[in-house]
């Protein structure tokens, strides 16, 4: 048999070339035991899942990895970029840890089933993975009520417990037992999440690291989203399962045919096969929050969740989200007659500002003001903390998530301390749609208007200094065909394509897009995803747009801008018409429209510009904060309330 490792299903074969000193059951927190100083271990998972363990010397470098892969996989070391989060290895491997998770992606992507496969060559190859059949990537404290499930897995795993699929929701995601038959785990394979190349549901058509379901979540990034929530969920206030990202193997999990096998070969469904998965404790339930009224929901605990929701920005809270446990001799309305488990977290902490989704926001519990013990929480909420502790923990997390979960964490934290409840500060961090337009949230104005400030600032600081002549060519050049971005780190620039502030997700966008046009050569369809000005006119457009938000009510915002959306195939230029308004709050006309709009960019700043661009964000919250509780706020409020007292 000629084995393909850019199937999972091969990997068993492909690791037994990387690996001389593997061998325990699983790995775990035992990250260095026995290693070598200088041997690390890293999981190099290609752009259609294959996940191949390469054992790691102190003189590699990103060009000596490749060369190993190349090898087992007969890719061709030019075509390929390694990439870690947002660093694209080019030599050193500083910063990459034991266990790490690595992306091999190609630099042409062919999306076809024609798609030439990354062959194994070697008759070595024929030799087994000595890993175990879980292996935990990156393993906090946090992570030790994990590895005890972890274990009783394993076993279960030995005595031929089979793990049950699960039918529910869009991803592949499994249920693994103990020993005695009951499930213990959920686990969601990052190559089977919705688009990914081994969705078993259908939803498939885009390779690892492509947007995603949401365009500012890349396809294969869900799973590391998951433990995010887990770990930022301090003293699991509000009550998120443990959750670890693992290297797994087993034969349940899915394979498409066709994506990953060139020659039309079958894929032998008894093979096991290794991925890399978010893995979570499975809490029993009675039901979900949508098969419920809401009356019996905790107060305090939909106020946790909620907070959690506002820090990790989470685009995904719909009712079916949330787990409902009955509990016994429960007390009434909003009494504690049930406990809420959040789970599904992938689709938390976007690259840029999303529309986020707050299903609680129609709850009244959300109207109720804050205790003092939450008050307290939020207070101590340290958002610098909280990104340095998922930089360590998570460090292939994209620093543009990190950027969106310290704006958010200061908006409650400076919102709470004002006095708003969170179905207000919910509010003011969505969108509203008019029509089947949409409008930037009350939160995405003052960005905008912080950045204008910033910019404006930039203006005059670069009047003020004497600039040589070249440097003065830089800013014309610039101002004809790019916004001139000092200290840009290239994979920052999420969001606007066209111009110098292009990043590497615009970039695959484009080459999917391209590949999409020439694949359908269709004419006219040229998807022109340039259209957002340049920054420096977008600047232009929002200082001329905005109004100073200085004793101005916020709900007033920008009168007219452009914006870009791509729609399917197409990507049109619209003019947006805003004023004050009411939420329609109809989620349904949400839905038709492409969930992609991007307003404001937080990545493009270097640092200097982010931390100027933060004192300005926060000046101007108070006048905002100030309008939403004399402005529109309150008949919304009237309006949310008649609209949910479901009980
Ligand atoms: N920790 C858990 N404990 C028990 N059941 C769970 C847990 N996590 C998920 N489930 C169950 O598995 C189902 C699918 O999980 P989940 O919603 O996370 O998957 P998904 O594919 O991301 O779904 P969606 O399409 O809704 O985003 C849930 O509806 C729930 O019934």
């Amino acid at each position: 048999m000629s084995p393909d490792l850019d199937s999972p299903v091969q990997t068993q074969m492909a690791v037994a070339v990387f690996n001389r000193t593997l061998s325990s059951e699983y790995h775990g927190n035992k990250k260095s035991e026995g290693k070598p100083a200088g041997r690390r271990r890293v999981f190099v998972q290609t752009d259609t899942g294959c996940v191949v363990a390469i054992e790691l010397d102190r003189g590699d470098n990103a060009h000596t990895v490749k060369r190993r892969l190349q090898l087992a996989l007969n890719v061709p070391i030019e075509e390929s970029s390694l990439t870690f989060g947002d660093r694209v290895l080019k030599n050193d491997l500083m910063g990459v840890r034991n266990d790490s998770p690595l992306l091999l992606t190609r630099n042409f992507l062919h999306r076809s089933s024609s798609t030439p496969c990354l062959s194994p060559t070697g008759r070595e190859l024929q030799q087994r993975d000595q890993s175990g059949p879980i292996e935990i990537l990156g393993c906090s404290s946090q992570c030790l009520r994990t590895k005890q499930l972890v274990k009783d897995v394993v076993k279960a795993i030995k005595n031929g417990v089979e793990p049950i699929p699960v039918h529910s929701g869009l991803g592949g995601a499994y249920y693994f037992r103990n020993s005695r038959g009951e499930s213990i785990a959920i686990v969601k394979p990052t190559d089977e999440e919705p688009f990914a190349p081994n969705n078993p549901k259908g939803f498939v058509g885009k390779a690892l690291g492509q947007p995603g379901l949401k365009r500012s979540v890349r396809v294969g990034e869900t799973g590391f989203r998951e433990v995010a929530a887990y770990l930022l969920d301090y003293d699991h206030f509000a009550n998120v399962p443990p959750t670890i990202l693992v290297k797994i193997t087993h034969s349940v999990f899915h394979v498409n045919d066709g994506v990953n096998y060139a020659n039309s070969k079958v894929h032998d469904r008894s093979q096991a096969v290794s991925k890399i998965a978010s893995f979570q404790q499975f809490i029993p339930h009675d039901f979900d929050a949508s098969d419920h009224g809401t009356s019996s929901f905790p107060v305090a605990a939909v106020h946790r969740i909620g907070m959690l929701d506002i820090r990790i920005f989470n685009t995904d809270r719909h009712a079916g989200n949330l787990l409902v446990r009955k509990l016994l001799g429960g007390t009434g309305r909003f009494g504690a007659q049930t406990e809420l488990i959040p789970i599904d977290h992938g689709l938390c902490l976007p690259e840029s500002l999303e529309d986020p989704y707050f299903e609680w926001i129609h709850w009244p519990q959300a109207s109720i003001p804050f205790s003092e013990d939450e008050l307290d929480y939020i207070a101590n909420l340290d958002p610098v903390r909280d990104s340095d502790m998922l930089r360590m923990e998570l460090p292939m997390i994209h620093e543009a998530c990190l950027r969106v979960l310290v704006l958010s964490t200061i908006f409650l934290k400076e919102a709470a301390a004002f006095g708003l409840c969170l179905a207000e500060i919910g509010e003011m961090m969505s969108r509203e749609f008019r029509g089947m337009e949409e409008e930037p949230s009350e939160l995405e104005v003052v960005c905008i208007e912080a950045r204008r400030l910033v910019a404006e600032r930039e203006v005059f600081s670069l009047e003020a200094e004497p600039v040589d002549e070249d440097v003065t060519q830089f800013y014309i050049d610039c101002e004809d065909a790019e916004p001139a971005m000092p200290n840009v780190p290239p994979s920052y620039n999420f969001g606007f394509k066209g111009g110098c502030s292009r990043n590497l997700l615009s970039k695959l966008e484009e080459s999917l897009e391209e590949e999409e046009i020439n694949h359908n050569n269709e004419k006219g369809s040229v998807e022109e995803f340039t259209c957002f000005p340049p920054a420096c006119d977008r600047f232009t457009n929002v200082s001329k747009l905005s109004t100073s938000l200085k004793g101005v009510s916020l709900t007033e915002k920008t009168p007219q801008y452009l914006l870009c959306v791509p729609k399917g195939n197409d990507t049109t230029v619209r003019t947006n018409n805003s004023g004050s308004g009411l939420q329609s709050g109809s989620r349904s006309a949400k839905e038709q429209l492409p969930a992609s709009t991007s307003f404001v960019n937080l990545a493009d700043m270097g640092e200097e510009e982010w931390g100027l661009f933060l004192e300005k964000f926060k000046e101007l919250l108070y006048s905002a904060f100030r309008g939403r509780k004399c402005g529109a706020g309150g008949q919304r409020q009237w309006q949310r309330l008649g609209a949910s007292c479901q009980f």
